[in-house]
């Protein structure tokens, strides 16, 4: 049973499709990463699931419940839902804005106190707790803003592109506080219009455009479905021209050239056992293999090729 299983779930706002028989399933433990252009349905997706919106037509069921308005409660002891904004909060101070929250999920006493404790530390915050929330930097809110998801311990964390409009270290912080929170066990939906931003996390990708999906699967097959098959970054901890010579004759690479950083292995078309033969090839041609990285680039290019650069 899928923590997440939607049946042809559609939403129409009056003549538009804004999500159109989405059937997806994400399995419990998984980081899901949920990606299309802007407008493609995702928050809708997000908000139905949260119970904040109702479907036109279809199914959802989070932890084989029914998401609809008999089971509202329930679902929503069980998910946490970030959306993409953070709202204002007059003066309220950091451990004001956690105790409000935990209080309207009845969290009371020594309860409390500990578990504002615990997010505070897992989300870096602890120094921050008398800070005014309004003049958090962006970066903080949005971790703030998991801190409360994660106040009542819910199992599936619904994130709406969070890590946007935060700056590069802002960014690494965010992925690093969710790679964390999936170690834990958290279920994570996650959904940005930027892949590599979640190559790193997401362990399955669903593709949606104009409310469909396009694409379920993993980190592989999402490169093999694309015509080419993108690069790999080699480097050796010496001779680099033999390295080259011995690479260039494989079945399936297409070109090869020495850069500053390293070999730039252009292949003809992405299989996963391509890796596993350049590697085998440097090893038996005796060169010390430093480092073999596909680039990601590639996984933008693929995410452009699936979806056509098409938005409503
Ligand atoms: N309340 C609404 N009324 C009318 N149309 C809406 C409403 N909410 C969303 N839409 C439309 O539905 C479509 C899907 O929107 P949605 O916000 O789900 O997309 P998204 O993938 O989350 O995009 P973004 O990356 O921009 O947040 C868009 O065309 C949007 O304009």
């Amino acid at each position: 049973m899928g923590m997440i299983q939607t049946q042809n779930l559609t939403k129409k706002y009056g003549e538009l499709v804004a999500l159109d028989h989405l059937t997806l399933t994400v399995e419990e433990g998984d980081a899901f990463g949920f990606l299309g252009p802007n407008g493609a349905g995702k928050t809708t997706t997000m908000k139905i699931l949260s119970t904040l919106l109702k479907p036109t037509w279809g199914e959802a069921r989070i932890d084989g419940l029914s998401v609809g308005p008999v089971n509202a409660q329930e679902v929503r002891r069980i998910i946490a839902y970030v959306p993409d904004f953070f709202g204002s909060y007059a003066d309220l101070t950091v451990t004001e804005y956690l105790e409000f929250f935990a209080a309207s999920y009845g969290i009371m006493g020594q309860d409390r106190r500990r578990v504002i404790g615990d997010v505070l530390e897992l989300t870096d915050l602890t120094g921050k707790s008398l800070s005014e929330v309004n003049g958090l930097s962006r970066g903080m809110q949005q971790r703030l803003s998991v801190a409360r998801a994660l106040l009542h311990d819910p199992k599936l964390l619904l994130l709406d592109e969070p890590a946007s409009g935060l700056d590069p270290r802002a960014r690494v912080e965010m992925r690093e506080l969710l790679k964390e929170l999936h170690r834990m066990g958290k279920t994570i939906l996650i959904s940005s219009h930027i892949l590599p931003e979640l190559s790193e996390l997401c362990n399955k990708f669903g593709i949606i455009e104009r409310g469909k999906l396009k694409f379920v699967g993993g980190k592989d097959e999402l490169l093999a479905r694309t015509e080419t098959g993108g690069r790999l970054h080699v480097r050796v901890a010496e001779r680099a021209d033999d390295a080259r010579r011995a690479l260039a004759g494989l079945s399936g690479v297409t070109g090869v050239r020495v850069e500053a950083e390293g070999l730039l292995v252009e292949l003809e078309a992405h299989h996963p056992e391509t890796v596993g033969q350049i590697a085998r090839c440097l090893v038996e041609a005796g060169l010390k293999l430093v480092e073999l990285r596909r680039e990601e680039a590639s996984l933008e290019t693929a995410f452009m090729r699936m979806t056509e650069g098409a938005v409503q």
